[in-house]
């Protein structure tokens, strides 16, 4: 086993621990259920052939059909999908869908992709994939530099190949094609609703917060917008070029506008504003609120003394390394788990994917209330264990999603249980 997963893993025994959850039933989330590794072929557009690694893992299905996105980034790893697909089982779960966990990824640099390289590449990784996929087995969705025009040339791709239209193949997909409206904000608008339903717990000023962001892509940008309209105050935007600060709160506007010109957060025009070269200071910023939309471990046992923050939300997917937990905790710095804080996105490709199997479309504020009330429930119970268990805000949220997932593979019965049954 990979060193993320096991390290990924020690959480989720922590909490079993907490809430006395017999050992074989955790057991059982020990390994992926299926993980397939395919080498795509890529022909490029100045002729020269590529093979890229990827993979698709299905870490559990025992509450529904495996979810999780795709990510396209040079880094990814069989250890880290698997990892992935793992937190996707906990947050399927603590969100309360009908959902197992999966994911997927494709190890290329997408910045060095044209158009129509990105197109034959989601294109060929529906090719190699489509015999783990389907609306009852599997259904990817966007994450890390894939978004609506890589699921429609995904989910395009799986009706050619199936001869079936069956739109909740995928979900993040354009409103066109069956997409949903307010998938693309979900991630970002979901963290900030579980910040303030959780806010209370985390010794934070009451009003306005200032927030430092790691991260402007889809996630980190549209976080920003919402809680800047909420009143908060972005003092500090990072990407993975450079980091622009603003004590008296960055416009989202002139952020927005500096990415869509096709350049760094850091080229915002902004009077007031100064700018630092190296991005990776933006866990030092002084704060309430540090959200990190970026990617996985960037808060280690190493640099986590160096945090000025009251509280973390990890709007990314394991932001933190469990080696930084207890000088976390230490330093009174409580963490908004990303299984909690990300579930937003997850929770609106569900709406999407109940709005293709109905044939019937969400109206827009449907699909804002099913996002409030699902995140605020799981918000909800997560501090409920929290205050019943005298523990961390991380523990929590997996011991309610373990709760969950264990009644249903207990319910399922295991061969041993079926033999024993018999005798
Ligand atoms: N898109 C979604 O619906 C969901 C995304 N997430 C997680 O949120 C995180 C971000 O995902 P997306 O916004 O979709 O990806 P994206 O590709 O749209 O954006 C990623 C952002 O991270 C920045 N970045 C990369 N390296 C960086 C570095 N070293 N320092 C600072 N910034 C850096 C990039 O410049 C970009 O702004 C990922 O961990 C993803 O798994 C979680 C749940 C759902
Ligand atoms: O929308 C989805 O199905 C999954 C989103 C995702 O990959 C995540 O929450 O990390």
């Amino acid at each position: 086993m990979g060193k993320m997963l096991s390290a990924a893993r020690s959480r989720m025994y922590r909490a079993a621990k907490q809430v006395d959850l017999h050992e074989e039933l955790v057991q059982r989330l020990d390994y992926p259920a299926e993980t397939l590794a395919v080498s795509i072929p890529l022909r490029r557009d100045d002729g020269t052939l590529m093979q890229l690694k990827s993979w698709r893992c299905r870490y559990d299905d025992t509450l529904g059909p495996s979810k999780g996105g795709i990510r396209f980034h040079h880094s990814v790893t069989e250890d880290e999908v698997q990892t992935l697909a793992f937190l996707m089982t906990m947050k399927c779960s603590l969100m309360g869908l009908p959902f197992g966990g999966g994911k997927g990824g494709i190890c290329v640099d997408a910045d060095d992709l044209s158009l129509h390289e990105k197109e034959a590449l989601s294109r060929g990784w529906v090719r190699a994939f489509a015999r783990i996929l389907g609306p009852d087995r599997d259904v990817p969705a966007p994450d890390v530099a894939t978004g609506a025009r890589e699921m429609a040339w995904m989910a395009d791709e799986f009706g050619t190949l199936t001869g079936e239209m069956r739109p909740g193949s995928f979900t993040g997909k354009p409103v066109p094609l069956g997409g949903i409206e307010g998938r693309t904000p979900a991630t970002g608008h979901g963290a900030l609703i579980a910040l303030e339903a959780v806010r209370h717990k985390l010794g934070l000023p009451l009003g306005p917060l200032k927030i430092a962001l790691q991260g402007f892509g889809n996630a980190g940008s549209w976080f920003a917008k919402e809680a800047a309209r909420a009143g908060h105050k972005i003092v500090a935007v990072s990407d993975s070029s450079g980091l622009i600060r603003h004590g008296e709160g960055l416009s989202t506007d002139a952020l927005e506008a500096a990415k869509q010109n096709g350049g760094s957060v850091a080229d915002a025009e902004q009077a007031g504003s100064d700018t630092l070269k190296t991005s990776s200071l933006i866990i030092e910023q002084e704060c309430d609120v540090l959200a990190l939309a970026a990617l996985g471990g960037v808060i280690d046992g190493d640099n986590a003394a160096s945090l000025k923050c009251s509280a973390v939300l990890e709007i990314a997917n394991r932001p933190i390394l469990p080696d930084a937990d207890e000088h976390l905790r230490r330093a009174g710095i409580e963490v908004i788990p990303d299984i909690l804080a990300n579930g937003g996105g997850v929770t609106v490709s569900h709406a999407e994917w109940v709005q293709n199997r109905q044939g019937l479309d969400w109206s827009e504020d449907r699909v804002a209330d099913y996002l409030r009330d699902t995140i605020e429930n799981a918000s909800a119970k997560t501090l409920r264990v929290m205050d019943e268990n005298q523990t961390d805000m991380r523990t929590a949220a997996y011991c309610a999603a373990l709760i969950r997932l264990c009644e249903a593979i207990s319910a399922r019965g295991t061969a041993q249980d079926y033999q024993r049954r018999q005798q």
